[in-house]
């Protein structure tokens, strides 16, 4: 029986498991992690992540052929093939510092493998490197073991939460990199043997480890600047009195531009496109292209512009102060469907908001008090740390409260923004939500979430990123 073992039980190496154990039951998978209460959540019926779907996979194989252990030892040095997929935040000092990766995590991986390794591995980089990782790893594998064989594969992980199991179940393409030697070959098939046991073959595509480890930064850059071209775009909008929904929809419709992607919004999140393009950018420096690394970098400006932005025009319009206003807060998670918050534009709204003395009351249907507290009191870069790495107990940020619900975070607020695109806060009754909001009550639509024009008839004050302005809106200025 192949025996699979994978370093970090997160977002990624959790779900991807799951999928590999439940359309492989010939192969042992084991997900090991530092974090003991990570492993515990994964072994309960709380599972650590919410994703639709997981919950139903991991059931299916739980405790047949696949397990969640602590003992990281034990099953790396039993495993052929060890896949990584523990974080690669961005480096918070030293050298590098707000750009770089930081490999710590990676580099005491793969110190454990060397460690505890008695025979041949092929390891499997799934968390997202710098290019050239693989051969940095390879140096820490080989100086310190002696004997063993070890080939190391890029396979980058391109699911997105919120769809993770339809990812895995059906990817655009599974990427494998690896060395073009006849033992990397080797390596390689052995990997694509895994995947072909759901995945059609035209969809394996291999390549050498850098091109494998490149398209992973790549395929997210492109991604990110496609949000930030059509946010730029939003803002013209607002200037001009187009409807950027109109707009990305008109330029998507160009079958050599596409649809996908081109949704405004206060600003992209999540845990990766942020750092993978600062990770570019750092890159691109490193190798002398300044030009290359600038172009990048722009794609980030226009998304910290995007959530300047909204701050603003949320101040100015409530005539220039939120000073001990309440503003209810409906969102928190960085997109609809996870109670994922890191680097979710709701942080900077609120942080902003914050900075102009507003209380805050928020509402999301899966994000946990703990963990806003805790992101509102977290320094930029610090948030990717694992969790049990951080400060146990943050100091609440007193003007900041929680609600179980979106109308009782709207009651008795001045203004309300919606930051996530949860599908409940479409079917929200706004009549009520008015009725019980101080007047003017103004609604703040990040994500293209309420109809302006219905808000407007019951008597909301509305401002909708990219859409027409409200006429009391016209003359204020979009960035203070
Ligand atoms: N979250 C996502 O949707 C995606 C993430 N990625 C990449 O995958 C990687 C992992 O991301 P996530 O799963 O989101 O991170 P995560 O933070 O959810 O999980 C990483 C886990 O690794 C564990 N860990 C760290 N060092 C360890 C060590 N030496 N031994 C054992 N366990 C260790 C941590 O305790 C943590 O539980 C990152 O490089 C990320 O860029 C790639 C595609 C999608
Ligand atoms: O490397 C990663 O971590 C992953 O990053 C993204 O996945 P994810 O961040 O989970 O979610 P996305 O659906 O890409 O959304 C990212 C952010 O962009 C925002 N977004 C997305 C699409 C859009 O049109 N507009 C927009 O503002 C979302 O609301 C969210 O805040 C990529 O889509 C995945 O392919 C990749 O594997």
């Amino acid at each position: 029986m192949v025996k699979i073992c994978c370093i970090g039980a997160g977002y990624v190496g959790g779900p991807t498991m799951a999928v590999i154990a439940l359309k492989c039951p010939s192969i042992e998978v084991v997900v090991v992690d530092i974090s003991v209460n990570r492993i515990a959540a994964w072994n309960s019926d709380q599972l650590p992540i919410y994703e639709p779907g997981l919950d139903d996979a991991v059931k299916q194989c739980r405790g047949k052929n696949l397990f969640f252990s602590t003992d990281i030892e034990k099953h790396v040095s039993e495993a052929d093939i060890i896949f990584v997929s523990v974080n690669t935040p961005t480096k918070t000092r030293g050298l590098g510092a707000g750009k770089a990766a930081d490999l710590t995590y990676w580099e005491n991986a793969a110190r454990v493998i060397a460690d505890v390794s008695k025979s041949d591995k092929i390891v499997v980089e799934k968390s997202t490197v710098p290019v050239k990782t693989a051969e940095a790893i390879e140096k820490i594998l080989t100086h310190n073991s002696e004997g063993i064989n070890y080939q190391i594969l890029s396979n980058p992980e391109f699911l997105a939460e919120g769809t993770a199991m339809q990812d895995l179940f059906k990817p655009d393409r599974v990427l494998i990199g690896g060395r073009e030697t006849p033992e990397g070959r080797k390596a390689v098939q052995a990997l694509k043997d895994v995947y072909a046991h759901w995945v059609p073959e035209d969809r394996i595509l291999t390549t050498n480890l850098w091109s494998a480890e490149l398209s992973k930064l790549a395929a997210n850059a492109f991604l990110a600047q496609r949000i930030s071209s059509i946010n730029a775009i939003s803002a013209l909008c607002e200037a001009t009195g187009a409807n950027v929904f109109e707009v990305a929809y008109a330029v998507g419709k160009d079958s050599r531009i596409g649809p996908k992607f081109l949704t405004a919004s206060v600003g992209f999140g999540g845990s990766c496109f942020q750092k993978d393009i600062l990770n570019l950018v750092y890159i691109s420096e490193c190798n002398g292209l300044s030009v290359v690394a600038n172009y990048w970098k722009q794609v980030i400006q226009i998304n910290d512009y995007q959530k300047n932005r909204f701050v603003n025009r949320v101040v100015s319009s409530m005539f220039n102060t939120v000073s001990g206003k309440k503003i209810a807060v409906l969102g928190f998670a960085f997109k609809k469907d996870t109670g994922d918050t890191r680097e979710t534009p709701a942080i900077d709204v609120c942080k902003g908001l914050l900075r102009d003395n507003a209380t805050i009351s928020i509402y999301d249907p899966q994000a946990t008090e703990d963990q806003i507290q805790r992101d509102l009191a977290t320094n930029k870069f610090d948030w990717n740390h694992p969790v049990h790495l951080q400060p146990m107990s943050p100091t609440a940020v007193k003007q900041v409260s929680i609600a179980w619900d979106a109308y009782e975070a709207a009651k008795a607020a001045h203004g309300l923004c919606i930051l996530t695109d949860w599908d409940e806060f479409k079917e929200l009754d706004y009549q009520r939500i008015y009725d019980d909001m101080q007047k003017p009550a103004f609604v703040f639509d990040g994500r293209d979430v309420v109809d302006p024009e219905k808000l407007r008839a019951i008597g909301f004050i509305v401002y909708a990123i990219g859409k027409p302005l409200d006429s009391w809106l016209k003359d204020l200025p979009a960035v203070a």
